[in-house]
């Protein structure tokens, strides 16, 4: 493997310009560095960070290639700066067990873009009755180490205490789509005047707040870890507030999506499916205090959810669309508009939401490291500063349902490095 040496770089966008050689599969030197075998980049004005860690994409495969697989999906990750990723379990058919977790890992590892974790589902086929073989998943060639139902709610408390019981044991964290399905038959967007507008069935905010109070209390119980996926009200950031001063730290752990931070209800008035989502886009003010709670800490990270669908399950009736956003290319621009222009977040900053602490909610040891010599050199180089437009049909999945068609948006990964090796450039793979 060549050695690169990225010239001229500020690391977290602080300090003055250094150099910064890679070799081996790590950070060997900063500093003021000549390396005459070494690829060199000039980052003059780039930000260098650790390599962004996604706890909630969907990749798809088994059963949707469709829409994505593990090889398009990692090639999305790695162009939008990321080095590793949990690719959620409802897929068909669904990573509940051994054989399929164990088959997402290799694949991840063949394609070898991004490092991809799989997620196990916490309940046989996703239905909520029965608990899968956490133990044989987390004990299996994959390692899983996050467990979830993810496009559904683990709605029975029994089977939530028990999963979380189990966690303990394995030292494992489950993650939570936090929605009372009783709440949201036939919703269609977020209660509220928009949705009356515009005739759509309301999906209460309380959907999923008291799910997320009901697990932060049954997590407590439990002594065990508990992850709530994209959080989209402010009355959950409320009951998150509440349950970390109550647990103390570690126990509770909750990322956001870029969606939920940039978008609100407000684009429903063109009734495209293409904001159609899970849960439901917002209000303004609810996206104004998931930016508070992202810059404070009481939501701990940003996470895609990452949700390829095909022109057939998209481009149809809003009610019978499916939910879901792409979201790994764009995720950093978002993030950078949002939260980096407004001033809430420096880039270490988003270090911290976007490496080190989902890295550290999944225990990923040589991810969200410090950028310091003899550090594994999973990192991603930002250009602050340039903008680009964002076009569906030039990413690299295989479904095209971004909600940023044709807007620009500032931050470009201009490079991403997995262990040293260059995985992407400029909005290209290799
Ligand atoms: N977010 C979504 O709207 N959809 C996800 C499921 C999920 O994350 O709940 C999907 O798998 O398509
Ligand atoms: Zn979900
Ligand atoms: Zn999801």
């Amino acid at each position: 493997m060549t050695a690169v040496l990225i010239k001229g770089a500020r690391i977290y966008g602080e300090g003055d310009p250094v150099d910064v050689l890679v070799s081996d599969g790590v950070i060997a030197e900063i500093g003021s560095v000549e390396a005459p075998d070494a690829e060199v980049i000039d980052a003059t004005g780039q930000v260098l960070l650790p390599g962004f860690v996604d706890l909630h994409t969907h990749l798809r495969e088994p059963g949707r290639e469709d829409t994505e697989t593990i090889e398009t999906g990692s090639a999305a990750a790695a162009i939008g700066g990321y080095t590793a990723v949990f690719a959620m379990a409802n897929t068909d058919p669904v990573a509940d067990n051994a054989v399929i977790v164990e088959h997402v890992w290799r694949r991840g590892r063949e394609a070898g873009l991004v490092d991809v974790y799989p997620v196990g589902a916490v309940t046989v086929g996703l239905k909520g009755e029965k608990l899968a073989e956490l133990g044989t998943m987390a004990k299996s060639a994959a390692n899983v180490r996050m467990f979830s139902d993810d496009g559904h709610c683990v709605a029975d408390p029994l089977i939530m205490r028990r999963a979380l019981e189990y966690s303990t044991a394995l030292g494992v964290v489950v993650a939570q789509h936090a929605e009372e399905p009783r709440l949201t038959v036939g919703a269609q967007a977020n209660e509220g005047v928009q949705a009356s507008r515009l005739g759509y069935a309301g999906w209460p905010a309380s959907a999923e707040e008291s799910i997320v109070a009901r697990d932060c209390i049954l997590a407590k119980h439990a002594g065990a870890r508990l992850h709530i996926c994209h959080v989209s009200t402010a009355g959950t950031v409320d009951v998150l507030r509440w349950a970390k001063d109550r647990h103390g730290p570690g126990l509770i752990s909750a990322e956001v999506t870029p969606h939920h931070l940039l978008l609100t209800d407000d684009r429903l008035e063109t009734y495209d499916p293409v904001n159609k989502v899970n849960p439901p886009l917002r209000t303004a003010r609810d996206a104004t205090r998931l930016r508070a709670a992202l810059a404070e800490g009481v939501i701990d990270c940003v996470a895609t959810d990452h949700a390829p669908h095909a022109v057939q399950d998209k481009d149809c009736e809003w009610a019978v669309a499916r939910p879901g956003m792409l979201g790994l290319q764009t995720a950093l621009s978002v993030v950078t508009e949002t939260m980096v222009r407004t001033g809430l977040l420096d880039w270490r900053g988003v270090a911290r939401v976007m490496s080190e602490r989902p890295a550290e909610i999944a225990g990923l040891a040589d991810q969200g490291r410090p950028v310091e010599a003899g550090e594994p050199a999973n990192l991603v180089l930002v250009d602050p500063d340039a903008e680009w437009t964002v076009r569906g049909a030039e990413l690299a999945s295989v479904a095209e349902n971004t909600p940023y068609e044709g807007m620009r948006l500032p931050g470009v990964v201009t490079l991403t490095l997995l262990r040293g090796r260059v995985t992407a450039r400029e909005g290209k793979i290799g």
